[in-house]
C-alpha cells in the first residue's frame, strides 16, 4: 500500500467539501423559493458556512480536475429525478456521504474538522427527517374529520362505513379489552385503513401503535412524555397529544407534538367527569396554535357550526359516528358541513 500522501487526502478534502457545499445549496434553494421555510433554509445555510472555514487554500490549491479520474464517471439515476422528493432525497443523501467522508479523512488533517463534521452529518439526518419525513403531517393537516373509535361489535363496519365517505383519518381508541383482542382489532383497522388511504393513530399505546405499524399515536397528559414516544416510534411519525388550556398547549408545542386535541369543547358521557374547556378554549387555538388541531368532545352536527363558527375547521368525533344510527349518513353530513377539506 502507498504511503498516505498529504496531496491525496487534500484532494479528497478539497472534492467532498465541495460536494457537500454544493447539495446543502440545492436543498436550501428548495426550502427557501419551494416551501418558504425560513427555519429549514437557514439551517442549510448554517450548515455551508459551518463548513467553510475548513474549505482552507491549500485544499483548493490541491485541486487537479484535468487528472481527476472520477469526473466522467456518472450513473444513470444522476440524470433521472422523478420529482423534487427525489431530488431532495438525492442531495442529501449526497451531502451525508461527503461528511463522512469528510470526517474520515479530515481527522487526518485536525482531530476537530473530523468531529466538527460528524456533529454536521448529524444534523443533516435531522433536516432530511423534517423535509421528508414530514409526509404524515402533511396528509393529517388535510383531514378535517377525525373519528375516534370506541368499543363495540361492529367496530369495523361502522369504520369502514365512515371511510367510504371519504373519512381519512382515524383513531382506535380502547381502554378495556384485553391486549390480544386489542392487537388484533389494531391490525384490523390498520388494514382497513390502508385500504382505504387513510391514517390510522393509536390512542395512549406507543407500544401496540409500533406493532401494527400505525401512522402514529395519540397522547393525553397522564401518558408517555412525547419525547420518550418520539424516541419509539422514530421522527417521520404523527404524535398527538390533549391539551385542556393555553399551558398545555404551550407544552405539546415546546415538547414536539405533531397535533393537538383541543378540548373537552363540551361535556360528553365519552369522558365522564372532564371538565370542558368551552369555546373559548377552541377560540383561542384558533388564534394561536401553530399546529393542527382538533376540536374535540360532545361535538355533532347539530352544534358543530358553533365550534366551526369559534375557528375550528379539523375537528374529532366518537359517539355522533360510532353511536349513530347510519354511521354513513352521519359521516356524510359532518363532512358536508366541515365543506370536506379534502376529507
Ligand atoms: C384527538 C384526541 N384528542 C383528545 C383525546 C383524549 O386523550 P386523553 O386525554 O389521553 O384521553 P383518552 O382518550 O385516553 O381517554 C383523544 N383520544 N384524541
Ligand atoms: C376522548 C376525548 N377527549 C376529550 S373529549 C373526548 C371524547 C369525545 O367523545 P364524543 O365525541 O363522544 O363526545
Ligand atoms: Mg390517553
Amino acid at each position: 500500500m502507498q504511503q498516505s500522501s498529504p496531496m491525496a487526502i487534500a484532494r479528497i478534502l478539497d472534492a467532498n467539501l465541495n460536494r457537500a457545499r454544493e447539495g446543502l445549496r440545492t436543498v436550501e434553494e428548495w426550502c427557501r423559493f419551494g416551501l418558504n421555510h425560513q427555519h429549514w433554509a437557514e439551517e442549510c445555510k448554517q450548515l455551508r458556512q459551518a463548513l467553510a472555514p475548513w474549505h482552507q487554500d491549500d485544499l483548493r490549491a490541491a485541486r487537479d480536475t484535468p487528472n481527476d479520474v472520477g469526473t466522467q464517471l456518472t450513473h444513470p439515476q444522476e440524470s433521472q429525478r422523478t420529482d423534487v422528493r427525489a431530488l431532495l432525497q438525492a442531495n442529501l443523501c449526497r451531502v451525508q456521504e461527503a461528511l463522512r467522508v469528510l470526517e474520515e479523512y479530515g481527522k487526518l488533517r485536525d482531530p476537530a474538522m473530523g468531529a466538527c463534521c460528524k456533529q454536521l452529518r448529524y444534523r443533516v439526518y435531522a433536516l432530511e427527517s423534517g423535509l421528508l419525513g414530514a409526509k404524515l403531517v402533511q396528509k393529517l393537516r388535510q383531514c378535517s374529520l377525525y373519528l375516534v373509535t370506541s368499543p363495540q361489535e361492529n367496530l369495523l363496519a361502522t369504520v369502514e362505513a365512515a371511510l367510504q365517505w371519504g373519512l381519512k383519518l382515524v383513531q382506535y381508541r380502547d381502554k378495556d379489552t384485553e391486549d390480544q383482542l386489542r392487537w388484533q382489532r389494531a391490525k384490523d383497522l390498520r388494514q382497513l385503513c390502508t385500504q382505504y388511504g387513510a391514517l390510522f393513530l393509536v390512542n395512549d399505546r406507543v407500544d401496540l401503535a409500533l406493532a401494527v405499524n400505525a401512522d402514529g399515536v395519540h397522547l393525553g397528559q397522564q401518558d408517555l412524555p412525547i419525547a420518550v414516544a418520539r424516541q419509539l416510534l422514530g421522527p417521520d411519525k404523527i404524535i398527538g397529544r390533549s391539551t385542556t388550556n393555553p399551558e398545555e398547549m404551550a407544552k405539546a408545542i415546546a415538547e414536539g407534538a405533531d397535533y393537538i386535541g383541543v378540548g373537552p369543547v363540551y361535556a360528553t358521557p365519552t369522558k365522564a367527569g372532564k371538565k370542558p374547556a368551552g369555546l373559548d378554549y377552541v377560540q383561542y387555538a384558533a388564534a394561536n396554535s401553530p399546529l393542527p388541531w382538533f376540536a374535540i368532545g360532545g361535538i355533532d352536527s347539530g352544534n358543530l357550526g358553533e365550534v366551526m363558527e369559534a375557528g375550528a375547521n379539523q375537528v374529532a368525533i366518537v359517539r355522533a359516528i360510532m353511536e349513530a344510527p347510519d354511521p354513513s349518513q352521519a359521516t356524510a353530513q359532518l363532512l358536508t358541513q366541515l365543506g370536506r377539506i379534502n376529507s
